[in-house]
């Protein structure tokens, strides 16, 4: 019979071994601020961090964002706070001021909000619930709509928001299943949001209904594997971003020259295309505002067997790609 505190002591031993294999992810004494929606994943983790802190000498704020979208959305930041007063952690909001009309928009404008947050707390980190479930939806949901490596494996254990603010997700060993348990375990009162239910959004659809369709007749163990898969494809994601940075050193490149925006044709196409469009895609981020996605890249990258020397590639914001021998350059329009 598992005894009433086996998943707390799970769980703090899962984040004591992600800490110990991974010691840059959050080390002593930082300064994290814990974005908590006020759901089990999140709640777990600000728990978990407050039980830990001494242990590591963590300072910490607890950091909510209220979309104003749910008639209870009010009454769901005050439960946050009451819990952060209660747990003796500092405690910030941001509510929206203007309607934000899709998840996108929602999402944007709450990482907008927690590096606000973390700028006014000093905090470097900012801490996020997301489990292994979450990996596994992520991916699936990104499979499905065509992706590629960086796609599938985007829920990775930490990312950087701004130069100085990191993102990390502690909880990626963690399942749903557990963190839930942990709650029940220690008697926190979940704040249950109501649109989690509702199959109209396709990634609740996915987790109510196809993943357990998937575990019951595919794989039972399906979290794990697709978690290995991840970890797997990161690793890889890793060594080829870096081998693509190699090419953005000043002075010592011979695809880039750092003094214009542009690329040496004839060396680019001799590398590997997994290069290539990893190249491509490092170098239209540092010109292009928007986020450079598949499209771009390919129609970049069509430029490098381009016939026709007046042929150009558009982007957003009136930019464009030319070939101007031996270069690919960006213009202006
Ligand atoms: N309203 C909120 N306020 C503060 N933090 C939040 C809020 N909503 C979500 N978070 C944080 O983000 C984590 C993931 O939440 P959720 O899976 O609902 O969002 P998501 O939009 O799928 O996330 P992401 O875009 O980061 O993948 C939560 O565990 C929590 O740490």
């Amino acid at each position: 019979m598992k005894s009433n505190s086996h998943f707390t002591k799970l769980l703090r031993i899962k984040l004591n071994a992600v800490l110990k294999a991974q010691p840059s992810l959050l080390p002593e004494n930082a300064a994290c601020l814990i974005a908590v929606s006020g759901g089990q994943d999140s709640l777990c983790l600000a728990k978990l961090f407050q039980m830990q802190r001494s242990k590591f000498n963590w300072g910490l704020t607890i950091a909510h964002c209220d979309h104003q979208w749910r008639y209870d959305s009010r009454a769901n930041a005050e439960h946050v706070e009451k819990i952060a007063k209660e747990w003796g952690i500092s405690f910030c909001l941001r509510t929206a001021t203007r309607s934000l009309t899709s998840e996108a928009s929602a999402r944007e404008w709450r990482y907008e909000m927690l590096v606000d947050m973390a700028k006014e707390s000093q905090s470097a980190y900012v801490v996020t619930g997301h489990t292994r479930s979450d990996r596994v939806e992520t991916l699936l949901y990104n499979l499905m709509r065509g992706s590629g490596a960086n796609g599938l494996a985007s829920l990775t254990w930490q990312r950087s928001l701004t130069p100085e603010i990191n993102l990390v997700r502690p909880l990626l060993q963690v399942s749903r299943h557990e963190t839930a348990a942990f709650c029940q375990e220690n008697k926190i009162v979940v704040w249950e949001d109501s649109t989690n239910q509702n199959l109209d959004y396709r990634r609740n659809r996915l987790r109510l209904e196809t993943i357990p369709y998937l575990q019951t007749h595919f794989n039972p163990q399906l979290e794990n594997a697709i978690a290995q898969t991840s970890e797997l494809l990161s690793a890889d994601i890793l060594y080829l971003e870096s081998q693509a940075q190699h090419f953005f050193v000043e002075n010592i490149s011979v695809i880039w020259d750092a003094t214009a925006p542009r690329l040496h044709r004839q060396h680019l196409q001799q590398q590997p295309l997994a290069l290539q469009r990893r190249i491509a895609r490092q170098f239209l981020s540092r010109y292009l505002i928007h986020q450079v996605n598949f499209e771009d890249i390919e129609r970049f990258l069509n430029l490098l067997t381009a016939q026709n020397r007046s042929q150009s590639a558009p982007f957003k914001g009136q930019i464009f790609a030319l070939v101007d021998h031996p270069w690919i350059v960006l213009q202006h329009k």
